[in-house]
């Protein structure tokens, strides 16, 4: 593994049945780096992600998350990471301080550590007032900005966030992304796939996927170099419009 590299992958492909998912995908992150996984619908991301967080086998290929291998150490790497979905994250019928606990318990924190980290936590949020309301009633944005807190409670060496900020407007993108330059500053390696190009653009470094291959990573500064283009949304456009595969 390259020094200072969290994520080392090389050649790493999925296959469902004949069709193939993730195409031999090559490339490294560094320790507190914040790198954007972009592609269309379908392009391979998740399929891709899931593999790095232990929980989908490869098909061929190498990778090392957090200096553990993806085929025999799924376990050491699920203890080294966070994960944050749109789709899975809180216990919406729990309140605040009911998912820093029950969440601060399975990453094995102590009784003090989970209440050092809620007061911390509910400090830097400006989340006092909410700390026992259910999560279900709160606003979209302070759910995933509580999420993301909690994803990264156990200062994990690196976490996950798929298409963490859906469905919210762009100011609060921008406030959930404080706090992932927050972590990023602490760190913390954050991997994250998004479809807004305005978070592409905040990102240290974006890959773009199409149709299971890496057709590009760089800079976004330098990927707009190198497409002559003046935004991320022209460099996704310019590739996504190659891809063949037809979305769900
Ligand atoms: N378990 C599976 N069995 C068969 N095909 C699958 C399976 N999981 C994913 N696929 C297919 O693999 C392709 C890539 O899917 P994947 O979810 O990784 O894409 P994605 O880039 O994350 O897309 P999105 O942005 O829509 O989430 C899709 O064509 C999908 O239908």
């Amino acid at each position: 593994m390259k020094e200072n590299a969290v994520i080392a992958v090389e050649g790493l492909t999925k296959k469902f049945g004949d069709f193939t998912a993730t195409d031999a995908i090559t490339f490294t992150v560094k320790k507190g780096e914040i790198f954007g996984f972009l592609g269309a619908n379908g392009a391979g991301k998740t399929t891709a992600m899931r593999m790095l967080c232990g929980l989908s086998v490869p098909t061929a290929g190498k990778a090392k998350v957090a200096g553990f291998d993806v085929y025999r150490e799924t376990e050491k790497i699920k203890q080294n990471i966070g994960y944050m979905s749109q789709k899975f994250s809180l216990y919406e019928d729990l309140t605040v301080k009911e998912n820093i606990r029950f969440f601060g318990g399975i990453y094995g924190l102590s009784d003090q550590q989970i209440k050092e980290k809620r007061e911390a936590l509910v400090q830097e949020l400006e989340m006092g007032s909410a700390i026992n309301k259910l999560v279900g009633d709160l606003p979209l944005g302070w759910k995933q900005k509580l999420a993301f807190s909690v994803a990264i409670l156990h200062r994990p060496q690196i976490v996950f966030l798929d298409e963490p900020t859906g469905g919210v407007d762009p100011v609060t993108r921008r406030q959930f992304w404080d706090l992932i330059y927050k972590a990023s500053d602490e760190g913390i390696t954050v991997f994250v796939t998004t479809h807004y190009m305005d978070e592409a653009e905040y990102c240290h470094r974006v890959s773009m996927m199409v149709d299971g291959k890496i057709k590009a990573l760089d800079s976004p500064k330098n990927l707009k170099k190198q497409f002559q283009v003046d935004s991320m949304n022209e460099v996704f456009y310019h590739l996504a419009r190659q891809a063949q595969r037809k979305s769900d």
